[in-house]
Protein backbone atom coordinates (compact mmCIF):
# COMPACT_ATOMS: atom_id res chain seq x y z
CA UNK A 1 0.00 0.00 0.00
CA UNK A 2 1.06 3.42 -0.17
CA UNK A 3 -0.82 7.19 0.62
CA UNK A 4 0.16 10.56 -0.79
CA UNK A 5 -1.10 13.45 1.63
CA UNK A 6 -2.00 16.90 0.17
CA UNK A 7 -2.88 19.90 1.99
CA UNK A 8 -2.66 22.91 4.38
CA UNK A 9 -3.64 23.24 7.73
CA UNK A 10 -5.38 26.69 7.04
CA UNK A 11 -6.52 25.89 3.78
CA UNK A 12 -9.76 24.15 2.62
CA UNK A 13 -9.12 20.83 3.56
CA UNK A 14 -6.74 17.76 3.98
CA UNK A 15 -7.24 15.13 1.26
CA UNK A 16 -5.38 11.46 1.21
CA UNK A 17 -5.14 8.90 -1.65
CA UNK A 18 -4.75 5.18 -0.56
CA UNK A 19 -3.39 3.00 -3.19
CA UNK A 20 -3.21 -0.82 -2.53
CA UNK A 21 -6.45 -1.95 -0.15
CA UNK A 22 -7.74 -5.10 -1.08
CA UNK A 23 -11.66 -5.26 -2.42
CA UNK A 24 -14.16 -6.48 -0.17
CA UNK A 25 -12.69 -4.89 2.88
CA UNK A 26 -15.92 -3.19 4.47
CA UNK A 27 -15.56 0.27 4.96
CA UNK A 28 -17.41 3.45 6.29
CA UNK A 29 -16.69 6.88 6.87
CA UNK A 30 -17.69 6.31 10.62
CA UNK A 31 -14.56 3.84 10.81
CA UNK A 32 -12.23 6.75 10.41
CA UNK A 33 -14.11 9.39 12.13
CA UNK A 34 -13.57 7.45 15.63
CA UNK A 35 -10.21 7.88 15.30
CA UNK A 36 -10.00 11.13 13.86
CA UNK A 37 -12.45 12.14 17.07
CA UNK A 38 -9.39 10.24 18.89
CA UNK A 39 -7.15 12.51 17.99
CA UNK A 40 -8.37 15.54 18.33
CA UNK A 41 -9.09 14.96 22.43
CA UNK A 42 -6.17 15.24 24.78
CA UNK A 43 -5.35 17.52 27.33
CA UNK A 44 -3.31 20.80 26.33
CA UNK A 45 -4.41 21.22 22.94
CA UNK A 46 -5.26 25.01 22.32
CA UNK A 47 -7.87 26.80 20.75
CA UNK A 48 -7.91 25.19 17.37
CA UNK A 49 -9.09 22.05 18.63
CA UNK A 50 -12.19 23.73 19.83
CA UNK A 51 -12.89 25.27 16.40
CA UNK A 52 -12.63 21.92 14.26
CA UNK A 53 -14.89 18.52 14.12
CA UNK A 54 -12.85 16.31 12.09
CA UNK A 55 -15.06 14.49 9.84
CA UNK A 56 -13.80 12.48 6.19
CA UNK A 57 -15.48 12.43 3.03
CA UNK A 58 -14.80 9.37 0.88
CA UNK A 59 -14.70 10.05 -2.63
CA UNK A 60 -13.59 7.37 -4.25
CA UNK A 61 -12.65 3.87 -3.85
CA UNK A 62 -15.68 2.86 -1.70
CA UNK A 63 -18.80 1.06 -2.94
CA UNK A 64 -22.10 0.78 -0.53
CA UNK A 65 -19.72 -0.06 2.41
CA UNK A 66 -16.84 -2.38 0.88
CA UNK A 67 -13.80 -1.44 -0.69
CA UNK A 68 -13.90 -1.78 -4.45
CA UNK A 69 -9.89 -2.07 -4.87
CA UNK A 70 -9.62 0.97 -6.67
CA UNK A 71 -7.79 4.15 -5.32
CA UNK A 72 -9.10 5.28 -1.67
CA UNK A 73 -9.77 9.11 -1.21
CA UNK A 74 -10.02 10.63 1.89
CA UNK A 75 -11.19 14.63 2.93
CA UNK A 76 -11.20 16.40 5.94
CA UNK A 77 -12.79 19.68 6.08
CA UNK A 78 -10.57 22.64 7.81
CA UNK A 79 -13.80 24.48 9.85
CA UNK A 80 -11.08 26.85 10.17
CA UNK A 81 -10.84 27.83 6.58
CA UNK A 82 -13.64 30.57 6.57
CA UNK A 83 -11.52 33.12 8.72
CA UNK A 84 -8.53 32.64 6.48
CA UNK A 85 -10.20 32.31 2.76
CA UNK A 86 -8.73 35.66 1.65
CA UNK A 87 -4.98 34.84 2.98
CA UNK A 88 -4.86 31.12 1.83
CA UNK A 89 -7.30 31.10 -1.28
CA UNK A 90 -5.61 29.36 -4.58
CA UNK A 91 -6.58 32.52 -7.02
CA UNK A 92 -4.15 35.46 -8.00
CA UNK A 93 -5.46 38.34 -5.90
CA UNK A 94 -6.39 41.83 -6.88
CA UNK A 95 -4.49 44.83 -5.72
CA UNK A 96 -6.74 45.78 -3.53
CA UNK A 97 -7.42 42.53 -1.99
CA UNK A 98 -3.50 42.58 -1.76
CA UNK A 99 -2.90 45.70 0.24
CA UNK A 100 -5.60 43.83 2.63
CA UNK A 101 -4.04 40.27 3.17
CA UNK A 102 -0.42 41.57 2.62
CA UNK A 103 0.74 40.81 6.32
CA UNK A 104 3.76 38.36 5.74
CA UNK A 105 5.05 36.14 8.23
CA UNK A 106 8.74 37.52 8.77
CA UNK A 107 9.49 36.21 12.25
CA UNK A 108 10.51 32.56 12.33
CA UNK A 109 10.06 30.33 15.64
CA UNK A 110 12.91 28.37 16.81
CA UNK A 111 11.93 24.85 16.33
CA UNK A 112 9.88 24.87 13.96
CA UNK A 113 10.19 24.52 10.48
CA UNK A 114 9.92 28.16 9.30
CA UNK A 115 13.11 29.89 8.77
CA UNK A 116 14.91 26.80 7.16
CA UNK A 117 11.82 25.82 4.55
CA UNK A 118 11.78 29.83 3.49
CA UNK A 119 15.79 29.53 3.20
CA UNK A 120 15.17 26.16 0.85
CA UNK A 121 12.39 27.42 -1.20
CA UNK A 122 13.02 31.29 -1.33
CA UNK A 123 10.30 32.09 0.70
CA UNK A 124 9.95 35.97 1.94
CA UNK A 125 6.29 34.96 3.26
CA UNK A 126 6.60 32.03 5.97
CA UNK A 127 3.33 31.30 5.82
CA UNK A 128 4.33 29.18 2.51
CA UNK A 129 6.06 26.86 4.71
CA UNK A 130 3.90 26.81 7.82
CA UNK A 131 0.70 25.67 6.52
CA UNK A 132 2.54 22.23 5.13
CA UNK A 133 4.77 21.95 7.45
CA UNK A 134 2.12 21.90 10.36
CA UNK A 135 0.91 18.75 12.18
CA UNK A 136 -2.84 19.23 10.68
CA UNK A 137 -1.59 17.36 8.47
CA UNK A 138 -1.44 14.49 10.52
CA UNK A 139 -5.63 14.90 10.19
CA UNK A 140 -5.14 12.68 7.03
CA UNK A 141 -2.39 10.19 8.16
CA UNK A 142 -4.79 9.20 11.09
CA UNK A 143 -7.12 8.70 8.70
CA UNK A 144 -5.01 6.23 6.43
CA UNK A 145 -4.35 4.81 9.75
CA UNK A 146 -7.92 3.82 9.98
CA UNK A 147 -7.91 2.19 6.66
CA UNK A 148 -4.84 -0.03 7.94
CA UNK A 149 -6.48 -0.42 11.37
CA UNK A 150 -9.57 -1.91 9.70
CA UNK A 151 -7.22 -4.54 7.39
CA UNK A 152 -5.39 -5.71 10.52
CA UNK A 153 -8.77 -5.97 13.07
CA UNK A 154 -9.98 -8.61 10.45
CA UNK A 155 -7.06 -10.69 10.63
CA UNK A 156 -7.48 -11.00 14.83
CA UNK A 157 -4.58 -7.93 15.05
CA UNK A 158 -4.95 -5.35 17.34
CA UNK A 159 -3.19 -1.99 17.99
CA UNK A 160 -3.54 0.58 20.15
CA UNK A 161 -1.20 3.93 21.33
CA UNK A 162 -0.78 5.20 24.49
CA UNK A 163 1.15 7.93 26.37
CA UNK A 164 3.83 6.59 28.83
CA UNK A 165 5.58 9.56 29.57
CA UNK A 166 4.99 13.92 29.87
CA UNK A 167 8.25 15.86 30.82
CA UNK A 168 9.34 13.96 33.65
CA UNK A 169 6.58 12.50 34.73
CA UNK A 170 6.67 8.56 34.03
CA UNK A 171 4.00 5.54 34.09
CA UNK A 172 6.14 2.38 35.14
CA UNK A 173 5.99 -0.67 32.85
CA UNK A 174 2.83 -2.01 31.01
CA UNK A 175 0.18 -2.60 33.90
CA UNK A 176 -2.82 -3.72 31.36
CA UNK A 177 -3.23 -7.74 30.14
CA UNK A 178 -5.31 -7.31 26.65
CA UNK A 179 -5.28 -4.08 24.18
CA UNK A 180 -9.14 -3.89 24.91
CA UNK A 181 -8.34 -3.06 28.40
CA UNK A 182 -5.66 -1.03 27.48
CA UNK A 183 -7.96 0.79 25.04
CA UNK A 184 -10.69 1.25 27.41
CA UNK A 185 -8.52 2.90 30.01
CA UNK A 186 -6.51 5.06 27.52
CA UNK A 187 -9.60 6.44 26.03
CA UNK A 188 -11.07 7.37 29.45
CA UNK A 189 -7.88 9.24 30.06
CA UNK A 190 -7.40 12.76 29.01
CA UNK A 191 -3.89 12.47 28.96
CA UNK A 192 -4.39 8.39 27.36
CA UNK A 193 -2.40 7.35 30.25
CA UNK A 194 -3.38 3.43 31.28
CA UNK A 195 -2.54 4.59 35.15
CA UNK A 196 -5.64 6.95 36.95
CA UNK A 197 -2.96 8.60 39.75
CA UNK A 198 0.20 8.91 36.47
CA UNK A 199 -2.44 10.76 34.55
CA UNK A 200 -3.36 13.47 37.11
CA UNK A 201 0.53 14.25 37.95
CA UNK A 202 0.37 14.16 34.04
CA UNK A 203 -2.07 16.75 33.55
CA UNK A 204 -0.22 19.19 36.54
CA UNK A 205 2.59 19.20 34.38
CA UNK A 206 0.69 20.35 31.73
CA UNK A 207 -0.74 23.26 33.35
CA UNK A 208 2.42 24.14 34.71
CA UNK A 209 4.26 24.08 31.47
CA UNK A 210 0.83 26.67 30.44
CA UNK A 211 1.07 28.24 33.41
CA UNK A 212 4.71 29.67 32.30
CA UNK A 213 3.84 30.12 29.21
CA UNK A 214 6.08 26.61 27.85
CA UNK A 215 5.34 23.21 26.28
CA UNK A 216 6.13 19.80 27.50
CA UNK A 217 6.75 16.80 25.39
CA UNK A 218 6.73 13.61 26.42
CA UNK A 219 6.85 9.74 25.27
CA UNK A 220 4.05 7.54 23.58
CA UNK A 221 4.15 3.66 23.26
CA UNK A 222 2.36 1.28 20.56
CA UNK A 223 1.47 -2.31 21.21
CA UNK A 224 -0.14 -4.34 18.68
CA UNK A 225 -1.40 -8.35 19.57
CA UNK A 226 -2.06 -10.88 16.89
CA UNK A 227 0.61 -10.08 14.63
CA UNK A 228 1.60 -13.18 13.02
CA UNK A 229 5.73 -14.13 12.39
CA UNK A 230 7.46 -13.09 9.84
CA UNK A 231 6.24 -9.93 8.32
CA UNK A 232 9.25 -7.78 7.31
CA UNK A 233 12.25 -9.62 5.86
CA UNK A 234 16.18 -10.07 6.85
CA UNK A 235 17.05 -10.39 3.40
CA UNK A 236 17.40 -6.52 2.52
CA UNK A 237 17.56 -3.12 4.37
CA UNK A 238 14.46 -2.07 3.02
CA UNK A 239 12.27 -4.46 3.92
CA UNK A 240 13.58 -4.78 7.53
CA UNK A 241 9.64 -4.02 9.13
CA UNK A 242 11.44 -2.40 12.51
CA UNK A 243 13.18 -0.03 10.28
CA UNK A 244 10.27 1.27 8.14
CA UNK A 245 8.52 1.29 11.85
CA UNK A 246 11.19 3.87 12.74
CA UNK A 247 10.63 5.76 9.75
CA UNK A 248 6.63 6.52 10.07
CA UNK A 249 6.87 7.22 13.84
CA UNK A 250 10.24 9.60 13.30
CA UNK A 251 8.05 10.89 10.13
CA UNK A 252 5.51 12.55 12.73
CA UNK A 253 5.51 16.43 13.62
CA UNK A 254 8.18 17.23 16.52
CA UNK A 255 8.82 13.63 17.32
CA UNK A 256 12.50 13.29 18.03
CA UNK A 257 13.45 9.32 18.84
CA UNK A 258 12.05 5.86 18.51
CA UNK A 259 12.36 2.73 19.88
CA UNK A 260 11.67 -0.62 18.97
CA UNK A 261 11.41 -2.98 22.42
CA UNK A 262 13.61 -1.82 25.54
CA UNK A 263 15.32 0.30 22.89
CA UNK A 264 17.91 2.03 23.95
CA UNK A 265 17.94 0.23 27.55
CA UNK A 266 19.49 -2.81 25.74
CA UNK A 267 22.50 -1.16 25.19
CA UNK A 268 22.86 -0.76 28.85
CA UNK A 269 22.49 -4.16 29.55
CA UNK A 270 24.07 -7.33 28.95
CA UNK A 271 23.08 -9.93 26.55
CA UNK A 272 21.88 -12.36 28.72
CA UNK A 273 19.45 -9.50 30.40
CA UNK A 274 18.12 -8.66 26.71
CA UNK A 275 17.70 -11.38 24.93
CA UNK A 276 14.29 -13.14 24.63
CA UNK A 277 14.84 -17.28 25.53
CA UNK A 278 12.38 -19.50 23.13
CA UNK A 279 9.98 -22.03 24.33
CA UNK A 280 8.14 -24.26 22.63
CA UNK A 281 4.18 -26.15 23.51
CA UNK A 282 2.38 -28.18 21.02
CA UNK A 283 -1.14 -25.86 21.21
CA UNK A 284 0.99 -22.80 20.88
CA UNK A 285 4.62 -23.50 19.05
CA UNK A 286 7.66 -21.46 19.06
CA UNK A 287 7.42 -18.38 21.83
CA UNK A 288 9.54 -17.04 23.70
CA UNK A 289 9.36 -16.41 27.36
CA UNK A 290 9.84 -12.61 27.48
CA UNK A 291 9.52 -9.87 25.13
CA UNK A 292 12.01 -7.17 25.35
CA UNK A 293 13.10 -7.08 21.54
CA UNK A 294 9.35 -5.97 21.27
CA UNK A 295 8.40 -8.44 18.73
CA UNK A 296 11.02 -8.23 16.62
CA UNK A 297 14.21 -10.26 15.14
CA UNK A 298 15.99 -9.86 11.94
CA UNK A 299 13.56 -6.99 10.93
CA UNK A 300 11.14 -9.02 10.67
CA UNK A 301 8.29 -9.76 13.49
CA UNK A 302 8.38 -12.93 15.77
CA UNK A 303 4.45 -13.64 17.03
CA UNK A 304 5.51 -11.30 20.00
CA UNK A 305 3.32 -8.28 20.82
CA UNK A 306 4.87 -5.41 18.59
CA UNK A 307 6.23 -2.19 20.78
CA UNK A 308 7.09 0.67 19.78
CA UNK A 309 7.89 3.69 21.50
CA UNK A 310 7.88 7.19 20.03
CA UNK A 311 9.93 10.42 21.37
CA UNK A 312 7.99 13.92 21.18
CA UNK A 313 10.23 16.87 22.08
CA UNK A 314 7.86 19.97 23.57
CA UNK A 315 5.97 22.23 21.35
CA UNK A 316 8.25 25.25 19.90
CA UNK A 317 5.59 28.37 19.21
CA UNK A 318 5.90 29.26 23.36
CA UNK A 319 4.10 32.02 24.46
CA UNK A 320 7.28 32.50 26.77
CA UNK A 321 9.29 34.71 23.96
CA UNK A 322 12.54 33.11 22.72
CA UNK A 323 15.10 35.06 20.98
CA UNK A 324 14.86 35.11 17.46
CA UNK A 325 15.47 36.93 14.04
CA UNK A 326 13.29 38.73 11.43
CA UNK A 327 14.64 37.78 7.99
CA UNK A 328 13.45 40.92 6.76
CA UNK A 329 14.92 43.19 8.88
CA UNK A 330 17.47 41.56 10.51
CA UNK A 331 16.30 42.82 14.22
CA UNK A 332 16.35 40.48 16.74
CA UNK A 333 13.63 40.12 18.51
CA UNK A 334 11.44 38.07 21.06
CA UNK A 335 8.39 36.23 19.57
CA UNK A 336 5.11 36.30 20.32
CA UNK A 337 2.01 34.02 19.38
CA UNK A 338 -1.98 33.76 19.16
CA UNK A 339 -2.59 30.55 19.66
CA UNK A 340 -1.01 27.38 20.16
CA UNK A 341 -0.79 23.80 21.66
CA UNK A 342 1.28 23.22 24.87
CA UNK A 343 1.43 19.94 24.90
CA UNK A 344 -0.17 17.32 21.88
CA UNK A 345 1.77 13.94 23.56
CA UNK A 346 -1.88 12.45 23.74
CA UNK A 347 -2.62 13.02 20.48
CA UNK A 348 0.49 12.12 19.28
CA UNK A 349 0.08 8.50 20.65
CA UNK A 350 -3.00 8.29 18.15
CA UNK A 351 -1.32 9.51 15.59
CA UNK A 352 1.92 6.94 16.18
CA UNK A 353 -0.79 4.36 16.66
CA UNK A 354 -1.75 5.47 12.92
CA UNK A 355 1.83 5.50 11.62
CA UNK A 356 2.66 1.70 13.24
CA UNK A 357 -0.88 0.26 11.83
CA UNK A 358 -0.04 1.76 8.47
CA UNK A 359 3.30 0.12 8.20
CA UNK A 360 1.99 -3.28 9.71
CA UNK A 361 -1.04 -3.61 7.62
CA UNK A 362 1.24 -2.40 4.22
CA UNK A 363 3.82 -5.34 5.60
CA UNK A 364 0.94 -7.76 5.90
CA UNK A 365 -0.39 -7.15 2.34
CA UNK A 366 2.81 -7.70 1.33
CA UNK A 367 3.16 -11.18 2.68
CA UNK A 368 -0.24 -12.38 2.07
CA UNK A 369 -1.64 -10.71 -1.06
CA UNK A 370 -3.31 -7.64 -1.90
CA UNK A 371 -6.17 -8.20 -3.93
CA UNK A 372 -8.90 -9.04 -2.61
CA UNK A 373 -10.00 -9.68 1.20
CA UNK A 374 -11.22 -13.49 0.14
CA UNK A 375 -8.13 -14.99 -1.19
CA UNK A 376 -6.06 -12.94 1.66
CA UNK A 377 -8.07 -15.24 4.26
CA UNK A 378 -7.13 -18.02 2.85
CA UNK A 379 -3.56 -17.91 2.32
CA UNK A 380 -3.69 -16.30 6.38
CA UNK A 381 -5.51 -19.52 7.47
CA UNK A 382 -3.03 -21.64 5.69
CA UNK A 383 -0.09 -19.96 6.49
CA UNK A 384 -1.20 -20.02 10.47
CA UNK A 385 -1.85 -23.68 10.19
CA UNK A 386 1.73 -23.93 8.66
CA UNK A 387 3.56 -21.94 11.92
CA UNK A 388 1.64 -23.96 14.20
CA UNK A 389 3.28 -27.10 12.73
CA UNK A 390 6.89 -25.88 12.02
C1 LIG B 1 -0.57 16.57 17.11
C2 LIG B 1 0.50 17.63 17.02
C3 LIG B 1 0.15 18.96 17.32
C4 LIG B 1 1.12 19.96 17.25
N1 LIG B 1 0.76 21.25 17.58
C5 LIG B 1 1.69 22.24 17.48
C6 LIG B 1 1.35 23.59 17.83
O1 LIG B 1 0.22 23.91 18.22
N2 LIG B 1 2.32 24.53 17.71
C7 LIG B 1 3.58 24.22 17.28
O2 LIG B 1 4.42 25.10 17.20
N3 LIG B 1 3.93 22.96 16.98
C8 LIG B 1 3.01 21.96 17.06
N4 LIG B 1 3.39 20.67 16.74
C9 LIG B 1 4.78 20.38 16.38
C10 LIG B 1 5.19 20.96 15.04
O3 LIG B 1 4.30 20.56 14.02
C11 LIG B 1 6.63 20.49 14.67
O4 LIG B 1 7.49 20.79 15.72
C12 LIG B 1 7.09 21.18 13.40
O5 LIG B 1 6.38 20.62 12.29
C13 LIG B 1 8.59 21.08 13.12
O6 LIG B 1 8.99 19.77 12.85
P1 LIG B 1 10.01 18.96 13.79
O7 LIG B 1 9.69 19.34 15.20
O8 LIG B 1 9.70 17.52 13.50
O9 LIG B 1 11.38 19.37 13.42
C14 LIG B 1 2.44 19.64 16.84
C15 LIG B 1 2.78 18.29 16.55
C16 LIG B 1 1.83 17.30 16.66
C17 LIG B 1 2.20 15.88 16.34
C1 LIG C 1 -4.57 21.94 13.63
C2 LIG C 1 -3.92 21.01 14.31
O1 LIG C 1 -2.75 21.18 14.98
C3 LIG C 1 -2.05 22.38 14.78
C4 LIG C 1 -0.60 22.00 14.61
C5 LIG C 1 0.26 23.19 14.63
C6 LIG C 1 1.64 22.99 14.19
O2 LIG C 1 2.36 24.02 14.05
O3 LIG C 1 2.08 21.85 13.97
C7 LIG C 1 -0.20 24.42 15.08
C8 LIG C 1 -1.57 24.64 15.58
O4 LIG C 1 -2.39 25.20 14.57
P1 LIG C 1 -2.92 26.70 14.63
O5 LIG C 1 -1.72 27.55 14.36
O6 LIG C 1 -3.96 26.81 13.55
O7 LIG C 1 -3.48 26.90 15.99
C9 LIG C 1 -2.23 23.32 15.97
O8 LIG C 1 -3.57 23.53 16.27
C10 LIG C 1 -4.41 19.62 14.40
O9 LIG C 1 -3.72 18.81 15.06
O10 LIG C 1 -5.47 19.31 13.83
Amino acid sequence: MRFLTAGESHGPELTVIIEGVPSQLPLTEEDINLHLHRRQKGYGRGRRMQIETDRVRITAGVRHGKTTGAPIALHVENKDWKHWEKIMGAQPLTEEEESEVKRKITRPRPGHADLTGAIKYRHRDMRNVLERSSARETTVRVAAGAVAQKILKEFGIDICGHVLEIGVIRSEGTAFSSIAELKARTEASEVRCFDPEVSEKMKLAIDEAKENGDSIGGIVEVVATGVPVGLGSHVHYDRKLDARIAQGVMSINAFKGVEIGIGFEAARLLGSQVHDEIIYSEEAGFSRKTNRLGGFEGGMTNGMPVVVRGAMKPIPTLYKPLQSVDIETKEVFSASIERSDSCAVPAAAVVCEAAVAWELASAFLEKFGSDTMEDIRQHVENYHEKVRRF
